[in-house]
C-alpha cells in the first residue's frame, strides 16, 4: 500500500541550489574551503527555494512520546514508568532537549501518541490531542498497532507538520521519548534494510550482558514475524514494529517534504521512522538533513540508505531531538556564511 503522501513529493529547488553553489564558489575563501558547511548552505538554499536564504528563523521541535509493550521483555535499562515522568520534564523544561531548545530559541511541542498513563486533571490538552492508544503490542509476538491505529498515527504526524508549516516554521526538528523505543527502531531498520539484528541492536539506555542478548533475540523474533506478515510494506512495518510514536514521526517527516519544508533528523529512533517514510514516499529524504550520528549501531546504515551524512558525531545516545538541536547552530552558520561573506572579487580586485 502506498502512503497518501506517496504521490507528488516535490524536489527541492535545483535552480536556487545551483545559484547558491555559484555564490559559494565566488566567496572570499579558497574553493571548497567551507567544506561541509558550504554543502549545507547549498542544501538549505535548495530546500528554502531561494539562492541566499536567511538562517532558520522559526524552528519547531516536535517531541513524539509513546510507550512500547516490548518493554515487558526486559529490553530497556529503565522501566516504562519513566516515560510519563520524562514527558512531564519536557513540559517543565528540564529535559536535556528542552535545555538546548531554550538556548537556541526553538519552540518545543510535546505530544503523547501512546504513553501508558492517566495524566492528572489540568494537564494541557494539547499534549494528548493526537493520542492513538496506550502502549503497543509486544512486537516479538504481536503487531505494535492495528492498521487503523497505524493510519491514525501517520495522519497525526502529518497534522503536526501541517500545524508548524501553517504557523510559519521554516525548519522542523523531530525528537522521541519512550522507554524501550530503541527496540522498535532497531527492528524497523533491520526489516527495511535486511540488516542483522545481532549487529544492529544497540544498548539504548545502557543494557548489556544478558539483557542485551535478550534484546537481540526480541529484535530477531520481531523482524522475522513482521516480515512474514507484512513483507516490505513500509506502512505495515511501521504498524507491525514501530508503534504510534514512530508512525507519527514518519507521517510528520513525509508531510514536511510534501509541504516543501526541511527537517533536521535526530538519532536512531527518528531516523528509523524517516527510513520508512522515504520508502512510502520516495524523494522525501531530499528535504531532510541528519543532525548527528547516534552511538546506536542501527543509525549509520539507516543514514546511508537515506543518502544522508550526519553533521555531528559526538557519541550522543539520548534521542529527544538532542542531536538535531546540537547541529542547528551549524545550519545557521552555513546560511549566514553564504549570505554575509564578502565576494573574492571585492576583496581581491583586479
Ligand atoms: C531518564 C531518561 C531520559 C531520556 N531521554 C531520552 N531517552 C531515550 O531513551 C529511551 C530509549 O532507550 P531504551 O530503548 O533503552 O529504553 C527513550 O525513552 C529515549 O527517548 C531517555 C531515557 C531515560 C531513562
Ligand atoms: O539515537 C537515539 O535516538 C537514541 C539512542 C539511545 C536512546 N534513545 C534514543
Amino acid at each position: 500500500m502506498r502512503a497518501p503522501d506517496a504521490t507528488d513529493v516535490p524536489a527541492p529547488d535545483a535552480a536556487a541550489a545551483a545559484a547558491a553553489r555559484e555564490r559559494l564558489a565566488s566567496l572570499a575563501t579558497p574553493p571548497g574551503a567551507l567544506g561541509r558547511l558550504g554543502e549545507l548552505a547549498v542544501w538549505w538554499a535548495g530546500v528554502r527555494g531561494v539562492p541566499v536564504p536567511p538562517a532558520p528563523r522559526r524552528v519547531d521541535l516536535h517531541v513524539v512520546a509513546g510507550d512500547h509493550g516490548v518493554v515487558a521483555r526486559g529490553v530497556s535499562a529503565f522501566p516504562a514508568a519513566v516515560t510519563p515522568l520524562m514527558v512531564r520534564a519536557f513540559l517543565d523544561g528540564g529535559a536535556a532537549a528542552t535545555v538546548l531548545a531554550r538556548q537556541l530559541g526553538v519552540h518545543v511541542h510535546t505530544h503523547d501518541l501512546a504513553v501508558d498513563t492517566d495524566w492528572p486533571p489540568g494537564t494541557d490538552p494539547a499534549l494528548t490531542a493526537h493520542k492513538v492508544r496506550r502502549g503497543s503490542g509486544s512486537i516479538d509476538t504481536d503487531d505494535a498497532l492495528t492498521p487503523e491505529e497505524t493510519d491514525a498515527a501517520l495522519a497525526a504526524g502529518a497534522a503536526l507538520a501541517d500545524a508548524s508549516v501553517d504557523a510559519g516554521a521554516d525548519l522542523l526538528l523531530v525528537g522521541d521519548m519512550g522507554i524501550g523505543n530503541t527496540t522498535p527502531a532497531a527492528a524497523l531498520v533491520c526489516a527495511l534494510l535486511d540488516g542483522d539484528p545481532a549487529v544492529l541492536t544497540g544498548r539504548g539506555t545502557g543494557v548489556d550482558g544478558d539483557a542485551l542478548a535478550r534484546k537481540r533475540e526480541v529484535v530477531t523474533a520481531a523482524v522475522t514475524r513482521a516480515r512474514d506478515a507484512h513483507g516490505d510494506d513500509p506502512r505495515r512495518l511501521l504498524g507491525g514494529l514501530g508503534g504510534a510514536d514512530l508512525a507519527a514521526m514518519a507521517g510528520l517527516c513525509a508531510r514536511a517534504a510534501r509541504r516543501r519544508t526541511p527537517v533536521l533528523l535526530d538519532g536512531v529512533v527518528v531516523t528509523a521512522a524517516a527510513l520508512a517514510a522515504e520508502r512510502a514516499a520516495p524523494g522525501s529524504a531530499a528535504w531532510w538533513a541528519a543532525g548527528h550520528r547516534s552511538a546506536e549501531p542501527a543509525h549509520s546504515p539507516a543514514l546511508v540508505a537515506l543518502g544522508l551524512d550526519p553533521l555531528l558525531d559526538l557519541g550522543m545516545r539520548l534521542g529527544e531531538g538532542s542531536g538535531a538541536l546540537a547541529a542547528l547552530p551549524l545550519l545557521s552558520s552555513a546560511a549566514t556564511l553564504l549570505a554575509e561573506t564578502a565576494l573574492l572579487a571585492d576583496v581581491l580586485p583586479g
